[in-house]
């Protein structure tokens, strides 16, 4: 069933549990994370970007909507790195159940303005809504926050935001970066912080560039032909952490970046032949499900649906 991002979420907190918050850009990613979802018996949403609506438009938001209205568990669709109060209202006449106003690259005033002007109009018309303070490093779509900039979410400020805004979940920064480059090695993540900002908050945490990068998908991409450099994601053992302490949404989309190209590079150089476009999207819509599978493994939402 189609519900709101706090149906999901709100559950999710007060179960110390983490759900998915995968990227689509097409049917088959679509399909991959709510029939994934389906068989393991756990809520899920699915996201789309402002890139993803400019390729796929109300076209690809109708085949989230449609396959959300008849799962059988819940499915929010929720607007990622929304920049403008008009990109969010826009999504919600879209049929989008959840929206995120990004204003973190603002000081705390204007994200605090921009994110109560959206809180309002979505609140009004039954839509839960995120927002962000503090900044990620790497790229956030339409910003490079190079590291110097980027700075973690304090968690003072996180409780001023949530009373002056009226957010409904909070993005915070806590070591973690967007793509497939998240540090040497294995990741910084910032547990204190994250323990710290959900003792003072009772609302659902985010956590954004939480894919793991699995390094057996990452060395399947080279051995296809695909190139890349020192990938790495966060650990498992942070992700689950950090569910226990707050954070409840995490977006994943580089994961499924991967695993995508993973299915299609294999197809085409297991039969140079091969035209036929469902022998070359159907597997990567089935890797795309085993990754998805491994992330509500880790974050402990399977079976919560
Ligand atoms: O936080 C994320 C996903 O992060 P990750 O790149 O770790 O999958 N997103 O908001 C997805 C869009 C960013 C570009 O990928
Ligand atoms: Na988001
Ligand atoms: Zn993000």
């Amino acid at each position: 069933m189609l519900v709101t991002g706090n149906d999901i979420l709100v559950p999710a907190r007060a179960g110390h549990y983490g759900v998915g918050s995968f990227n689509t850009n097409n049917m088959e990613i679509t399909q991959a994370i709510i029939h994934t979802a389906e068989r393991l018996r756990s809520p899920v949403m699915v996201q789309m970007s402002e890139g993803a609506i400019k390729y796929g438009g109300q076209d690809l938001a109708n085949i989230v909507i449609d396959l959300a209205r008849r799962a059988t568990v819940p499915v929010a669709l929720h607007l990622d790195h929304g920049s403008s109060y008009e990109s969010a209202l826009k999504a919600i006449k879209m049929g989008f159940t959840s929206v995120m106003i990004d204003a973190s690259h603002h000081g705390f005033e204007d994200n605090v303005k921009e994110t109560k002007r959206v809180v309002e109009a979505a609140h009004a018309m039954g839509i839960s809504v995120e927002s962000e303070l503090g900044r990620l490093g790497g790229i956030e779509e339409h910003i490079v926050v190079d590291e110097k900039d980027a700075f973690l979410t304090d968690p003072e400020e996180a409780v001023q935001f949530i009373e002056q805004t009226g957010t409904d979940y909070l993005a915070i920064a806590i070591g973690t970066s967007h793509g497939a480059f998240k540090g040497k090695g294995r990741p910084y993540i910032d547990h204190a912080r994250i323990e710290k900002i959900a003792s003072l908050t009772s609302i659902p945490l985010v956590a954004h560039g939480s894919s793991g990068v699995p390094q057996e998908i990452v060395e399947r991409f080279r051995a296809a032909g695909g190139q890349i450099g020192d990938a790495a994601g966060i650990a498992d053992e942070d992700l689950q952490r950090a569910t226990q302490f707050g954070i409840a949404k995490v977006n994943v989309d580089t994961d499924l970046r991967l695993a995508s190209t993973v299915g299609i590079r294999e197809a085409l150089m297991a039969n140079p032949k091969e035209f036929d476009p469902r022998k070359i999207f159907g597997p990567a819509r089935d890797v795309m499900s085993q990754v998805i599978e491994h992330k509500m493994r880790v974050l402990g939402s399977v079976g919560k649906a």
